[in-house]
């Protein structure tokens, strides 16, 4: 599976809504002068003209200005390709070039939509099920793979975890596509209730990965049509480097719950699942 899918229900995006940019050349495509880069949180220091990472450009229609770069990976030498530091160490939205571009697919603005390079084996664990490692070394910055299942409404994810309590069914594969949820947002599908993927009965290897409370992966959220924002991809990319046979974990909420309260309240530990993550920053429960 390369790609979540969509319960019948969930429409697709209308063409006429569907926008890409219309640089030149795929380098333009690493600038804040492409459309699809005209969401990113402006961070100059990261970019100052003459370092490393940052250029400037011509703009032959308004004179000289700076093009800061604006996408969110290495452009040169080994890293190429590898998300940068400050954007690793942030919670933001990559954002990305797609079908919808002029550019080519070799846009160095095309890192999730290529898919996964890094060969995956799934292994059973001694206490939580099935988990998930790589075959090889695997570099602070790169990308795995992506988070798929089924796209589905809240009410039918709602629906299914209430299911699976029912059923003492202990694990879980729903995932909130809420990263530009906003009750005062323009379009609608972002203002409710987010939709949910489902990665229980369809998916691929990354549904098997399981939680740590001091991870190796982190999760982010990857726009391609900015009209798409409501079924955003979930992608997953290492926060360190790696060796080749070390359990592959994400934190499964990240720091944005409030679980770690809730753990010191013995009347809500029993509805709470117990972490087995074992390691020292162990919180001591997943949610
Ligand atoms: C997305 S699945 C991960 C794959 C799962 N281990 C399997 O065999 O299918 C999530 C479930 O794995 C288990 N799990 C993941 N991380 C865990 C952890 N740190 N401690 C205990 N159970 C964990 C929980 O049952 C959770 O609901």
């Amino acid at each position: 599976m390369e790609n979540s899918i969509r319960a019948g229900d969930i429409e697709p995006t209308k063409k006429e809504f569907l926008t890409g940019c219309e640089c030149d050349t795929d380098k333009e495509c690493r600038y804040n002068s492409c459309t699809c880069l005209q969401d990113v949180e402006d961070d100059s220091s990261d970019y100052g003209n003459g370092s490393s990472d940052g250029a400037e450009l011509t703009d032959d229609s308004f004179g000289y200005r700076f093009h800061k770069k604006a996408y969110a990976y290495h452009s040169h030498g080994p890293r190429t390709g590898h998300l940068r530091s400050k954007v690793l160490a942030s919670r933001n939205p990559i954002y990305e070039c797609h079908d919808s571009c002029v550019c080519s697919s070799n846009c160095p603005s095309r890192v999730v939509e290529k898919g996964r390079k890094v060969p995956l084996q799934i292994f059973r664990t001694a206490n939580r099920g099935w988990g998930v490692r790589s075959t090889v070394d695997i570099k602070k910055g790169q990308f795995l793979d992506k988070y798929m299942g089924e796209i589905i409404t809240a009410q039918e994810a709602n629906r299914r975890r209430a299911q699976s309590h029912i059923a003492q069914r202990k694990d879980v594969y729903l995932f909130a596509l809420d990263k530009f949820s906003n009750p005062d947002s323009f379009d609608e599908r972002l203002r409710g209730p987010p939709l949910e993927v489902d990665g229980e009965f369809v998916s691929g290897p990354t549904r098997f990965i399981n939680h740590s409370c001091d991870p190796n992966l982190r999760i982010f959220a990857r726009v391609g049509d900015h009209a798409d924002k409501h079924i955003h991809d979930l992608a997953f990319f290492a926060i360190r480097d790696i060796p080749r046979g070390e359990e592959l974990t994400f934190d499964y909420v990240d720091g944005v719950d409030d679980s770690e309260m809730d753990a010191r309240d013995p009347a809500k530990q029993k509805d709470m699942a117990r972490c087995l993550c074992g390691s020292k920053k162990c919180r001591g429960y997943l949610w």
